[in-house]
């Protein structure tokens, strides 16, 4: 019987040639990364308890992003112990006000095909979209981590998801995770591996796979995998990783739990109601709910291509009078270039504001909260009661196109008004 690629990956990080999906192992860790919000000024108590030494400080990676940039006194504590301890510590990567930490791990070439990514918070799985084992622990398990480089992990089963087809015009991946979500259900691939593959999985670019598997904890997923390929090879070597890398994927007669078939080509646009992320419908169903404020951004839907496609769309138009629109690049490598291909002219001209990135708005932390009775539609991944502020506000989540007609209607719009008729390349 052949292994899936979770197998693998555990496989190799627990020494031994093969491993079942069930069976504990006891893994040795690739990458320990946490964020200012649970990471050192949580930890740090019990770890000095425990020794305070670090099993080795170039796997340790930190980023300061959930507080960035401070809007409370406490928030201001956290991002000064966090810097502090890191220098203490002499970590040589420690990123602050970069962005959020998903999306910065995988800039900086620490995400690397077959590695083993643990971290302290739950979109960490975001980095299997390069085909890295990676999943959120708690605070409490990174101690033991941090100490030992060593954890248990018991080795998920894998529902293979296989999207064919080709995504029609205005449809993204987004769309088709939210739809992905709905059919399993947000508890419904719990401690389990989601695999995404087919012919519109391996068609899609590296911006827009990073959002299935962002997202795959969404449906409860320990992680979301994509086999690597000439497209992750590219991108990597692109931010300078030039080592052989561990292409690794799922034999053909590895054992899964289920497979779930979809066609790409007859998805429309997708949008996720409150307050779950499997409360999904077509855009069709809600379209003409008033909105309040409109959220571009995030480590699910704030990259280069989400911004793009904003930019085609608010062009020459005008962000509804009624509403807020709040654009946060993923990082400042995205800043910078969104910057210098003119999006962020276009995008502030439309009437956007545009914040630097950080988690700020997405989570409710600092700029960008709602209060109650407001209404948002976001790019991003969570639409729980109270998620980007006022437990009484409601939070509808979907593409970065669907975002953008949004803003200027200032109801929710189906995108494919707003672009060209023919199918996309
Ligand atoms: C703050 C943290 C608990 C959280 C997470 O783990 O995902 C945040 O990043 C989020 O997206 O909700
Ligand atoms: S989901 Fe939002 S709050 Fe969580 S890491 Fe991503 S940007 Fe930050």
């Amino acid at each position: 019987m052949g292994m899936t690629m979770s197998e693998k990956i555990l496989a190799r990080a627990s020494g031994q040639p093969d491993v079942k999906a069930g069976e504990i192992v006891w893994v040795k860790v690739d990458i320990a990364m946490m964020h200012d919000l649970l990471g050192p000024w949580l930890v740090d108590g019990g770890f000095r308890r425990l020794g305070g030494k670090l099993f080795d400080k170039d796997k340790v990676v930190v980023v300061s992003d959930h507080c960035t940039p401070p809007a409370t006194v406490q928030q201001a504590d956290i991002l000064k112990f966090t810097r502090d301890w890191a220098r203490q510590k002499e970590l040589p990567y420690y990123y602050e006000y970069e962005g959020p930490c998903h999306q910065v791990i995988v800039e900086h070439g620490h995400v690397r095909p077959g590695r083993l990514i643990l971290g302290t918070d739950s979109h960490t799985c975001m980095a299997g979209g390069l085909g890295a084992f990676a999943t959120g622990i708690g605070s409490t398990e990174m101690i033991g981590v941090l100490l030992t480089g060593e954890t248990w992990l018991k080795v998920p089963e894998t529902i293979k998801v296989v999207w064919d087809g080709k995504l029609p015009q205005g449809v993204y991946s987004k769309d088709l995770v939210l739809k992905t979500i709905k059919e399993i259900g947000h508890a419904g691939a719990t401690y389990q591996t989601i695999e995404f593959s087919g012919s519109a999985i391996r068609g899609l670019s590296m911006d827009e796979r990073l959002v299935l598997s962002n997202m795959a904890v969404e449906a409860g997923a320990k992680t979301g995998l994509i086999q690597p390929d000439e497209t992750v090879a590219d991108f990597l070597r692109s931010k300078g990783v030039l080592e052989e890398l561990d292409m690794i994927k799922s034999d053909d007669d590895a054992s899964f739990i289920k497979t779930l078939h979809f066609n790409a080509s007859d998805l429309e646009p997708q949008v996720a109601c409150p307050h779950e992320v499997d409360n999904v419908h077509p855009v069709s169903a809600v379209e003409g709910k008033a909105v309040d404020q409109v959220y571009l951004g995030s480590c699910t839907n704030g990259r280069l291509e989400d911004l793009r496609i904003a930019a085609q769309i608010l062009k020459g138009k005008k962000v509804s009078k009624n509403i807020r629109c709040l654009v946060v690049p993923a990082s400042q490598h995205i800043w910078m270039q969104a910057n210098k291909e003119g999006i962020l002219d276009i995008l502030t001209e439309a009437g956007c504001f545009v914040n630097m990135p950080s988690c700020g708005a997405c989570g409710g932390f600092t700029s960008g909260v709602i209060g109650a009775g407001e209404v948002v539609m976001s790019s991003s991944n969570r639409n729980f009661r109270g998620r980007m502020g006022s437990p009484r506000g409601e939070v509808f989540l979907g593409s970065p196109a669907t975002v953008a007609a949004t803003a200027i209607e200032g109801i929710i719009t189906d995108p494919r008004k707003y672009l060209p008729k023919e199918v996309r390349v």
